[in-house]
């Protein structure tokens, strides 16, 4: 996060117009610091050519002094190396409070963490739509129904379904193995069947596979109005479930909505014909 002390007295001792350059210190923190500080009258004699000054402004810089920006610009004259210094501290620090506003708010929305949470009486609920969007009843209730279905087109819908349900679980495992960004603080670890990398958060599953099911669903069953309405509903009270049970930040819902919407049309991308499906049947039994 900014240290604002440090961006006051910075800017509190520099002299001319205002410029300001991010850095971290030696704790990793953001500061500011001041490009255009009081520079030492060898220097300000120098600076009556704009080009020295600004490479011996550049020379002051903190990437300079903790030896890492050795990158010359005597061919471009310096200012473009200063903004390159400040978009990195420009990022660095809205990702910061991105994040720092992400933890608090979700911390204030995890009022069903555990029972004796605010809102701790309709946690048996939030378990309820929580195990509506797990793995394990999609995955056996789209087998049960791939077994049972009596046409071509039903078996083909949902031998996709299945499919798409297991890249799902694939690419969320791939991502949160990556990422590993740790479940939230007040999250208690009852979840029903959870893998060794579902200790992480980032994305929610439950959020990409109600987001992908939704759009599965919407797409290749014919459903009443009230009924899509219900899907879309479901598919978002599984995401926000998430967050009120305390499982995960609202930036790993977010991410998840987004990337259950993209794997559908992934699976769109490689929809299996009923004359790829008996393909593939005949090369699993050889
Ligand atoms: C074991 C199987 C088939 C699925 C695991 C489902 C599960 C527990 C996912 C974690 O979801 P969140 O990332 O939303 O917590």
């Amino acid at each position: 996060m900014p240290s604002p002390k440090a961006k006051n007295s910075a800017t509190r001792s520099g002299g001319g117009s205002p410029g300001l350059s991010g850095s971290t210190n030696g704790n990793g923190r953001y500061e500011f610091m001041s490009l255009n500080r009081t520079l030492p009258p060898t220097l300000f004699r120098q600076g009556s050519d704009p080009t020295a000054t600004a490479r011996l402004r550049a020379s002051e810089s903190p990437t300079r002094r903790r030896g890492s920006g050795s990158s010359s610009s005597s061919n471009t004259g310096m200012p473009e190396e200063d903004c390159m210094r400040l978009n990195p501290s420009f990022i660095g620090i809205a990702l910061s409070s991105l994040l720092a506003i992400d933890l608090w708010l979700s911390k204030r929305l995890g009022v069903c963490a555990c029972e004796d949470s605010s809102w701790g009486s309709i946690r048996p609920l939030m378990k309820l739509i929580e195990i509506s969007g797990h793995g394990i009843p999609w995955l056996v209730g789209t087998a049960y129904c791939l077994y049972n279905a009596d046409s071509a087109a039903g078996q083909e819908i949902m031998f996709n379904l299945f499919m798409a349900l297991i890249l799902d679980l694939i690419l969320v495992g791939i991502v949160k193995a990556v990422v590993r960004r740790r479940r939230p603080s007040h999250n208690r670890m009852d979840m029903f069947a959870a893998t060794s990398v579902d200790r992480y958060s980032f994305p929610s599953g439950h959020a990409t596979r109600s987001t992908m099911c939704a759009r599965f669903l919407l797409a290749h069953l014919v459903l009443a109005a009230p009924m899509r309405v219900l899907v879309i509903l479901w598919s978002g009270l599984v995401g926000l479930s998430r967050v009120l049970l305390g499982r995960h930040n609202v930036t790993d819902v977010l991410f998840g909505f987004l990337m259950g919407y993209c794997q559908y049309n992934l699976v769109e991308m490689l929809w299996v014909s009923s004359l790829g499906m008996q393909g593939l049947l005949g090369l699993i039994q050889g």
